[in-house]
């Protein structure tokens, strides 16, 4: 099957490293977004998504963060505290920098956008001084989320949790989240997400993200190669996500799994791949089949995009499980 140590002497099972934000998802959809008037806001940021799934599936959840000294990173806070997530890992920005904005375009169900507001940004002013080893020893698994590489000092405090989770037994799950209005260019953005690859257990990642990792290659990789390359590294799993056409899983031991989809009414296709996420992780904590903790993350992405909001629509493990008897994959 697989192999993934996660360690049962420790507090927590899973702490998040990275962006939190806020998602300003437009209230008249199916229109450009210069035809919205209004917007719902939600904690949003997609390791801050994929946290706050697993504390909706009742894994003890953490998060290491920054946020701004304002309404919305109280708001942040207030969040994640009300939904179970252990917030002793956040730090408050103190050089007046502000929350992320991600302003959410849905112009039908399959062309939705997303316009990010990232202008000295609160969750990039992370530093190595807000990473606790102490923190880190005690959790199972730490999310790594792509972005959070994008600049220092958050990139130097992402790099020193994982030596942390490494030195610990920690499991790290890598989640590409390649957002290229954050990055300089691919090339920059190759060379960081490399590095951290190299020393995950689980690395999960839309085929367009791993191709934009593999660029230094000398052809272009299909799935399994692309399985393969990391398993000379450290990686037990490796996920590629196909969006509409589901998910292919891969184990160092030699296991393939594919995953269809469930079809469900899309109100909007951003949101999938941080429910898909958090109830993948739920699955493998849990010991699960790998056939099993995919089709659960599919179960929950198609619930995710059937609602307005990602954070708020994560659902709970029974929401799951009545869609699941409700529902057939394709
Ligand atoms: N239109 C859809 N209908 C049902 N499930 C979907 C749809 N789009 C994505 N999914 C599910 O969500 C998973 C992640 O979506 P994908 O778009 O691949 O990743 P991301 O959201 O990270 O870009 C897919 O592997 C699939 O299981
Ligand atoms: O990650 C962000 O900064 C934006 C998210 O909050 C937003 O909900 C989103 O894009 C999630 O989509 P996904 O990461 O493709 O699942």
């Amino acid at each position: 099957m697989y192999h993934l140590d996660f360690r049962s002497d420790r507090s927590m099972d899973l702490v998040g490293i990275g962006r939190l934000c806020i998602d300003l998802n437009a209230d008249q959809f199916n229109r450009p977004m210069e035809e919205t008037t209004s917007f719902t806001k939600y904690v949003g940021g997609s390791p801050a998504n994929i946290a706050i799934g697993a504390a909706r599936l009742g894994l003890k959840s953490g998060f290491i963060g920054k946020v701004s000294d304002d309404q919305m990173g109280r708001f942040i806070q207030q969040y994640l505290k009300e939904n179970n997530l252990d917030v002793s890992g956040l730090s408050l920005d103190d050089t007046g920098a502000v929350t992320g904005l991600a302003f959410t375009e849905i112009k039908s169900p399959e062309e939705c956008s997303i316009l990010m507001y990232r202008d000295n940004v609160a969750d990039l002013k992370l530093d190595t001084s807000n990473v606790s080893e102490e923190y880190i020893r005690q959790t199972k698994a730490l999310l790594i989320s792509g972005t959070a590489l994008a600049a220092s000092p958050s990139r130097e405090a992402v790099f020193l949790a994982l030596d942390y989770a490494k030195k610990h037994g920690v499991v790290v799950f890598f989640d590409l989240d390649y957002r290229a209005y954050t990055w300089n260019n691919e090339q920059e953005t190759a060379i960081y997400y490399n590095l951290i690859a190299e020393k995950c257990d689980v690395i999960i990642g839309t085929r367009e993200e791993f191709d934009m990792m593999e660029q230094f290659e000398s052809f272009r990789q299909d799935d399994h190669q692309t399985a393969q390359k990391w398993f000379h590294y450290a990686a037990e799993i490796v996920v590629i996500k196909h969006g509409e056409a589901g998910s292919i899983a891969y184990t160092k031991e030699g296991k393939s799994e594919r995953s269809g989809i469930f079809k469900t009414k899309v109100l909007k296709t951003f949101g999938a791949g941080d429910a898909y996420a958090s109830s993948f992780i739920y699955g493998l904590m849990n010991g699960w089949e790998l056939n099993r903790a995919m089709e659960f993350g599919s179960a929950s992405a198609s619930i995710v995009i059937s609602k307005h909001s990602c954070s708020e629509a994560m659902p709970t493990v029974e929401e799951i499980q009545t869609f699941l008897k409700t529902s057939r994959k394709e």
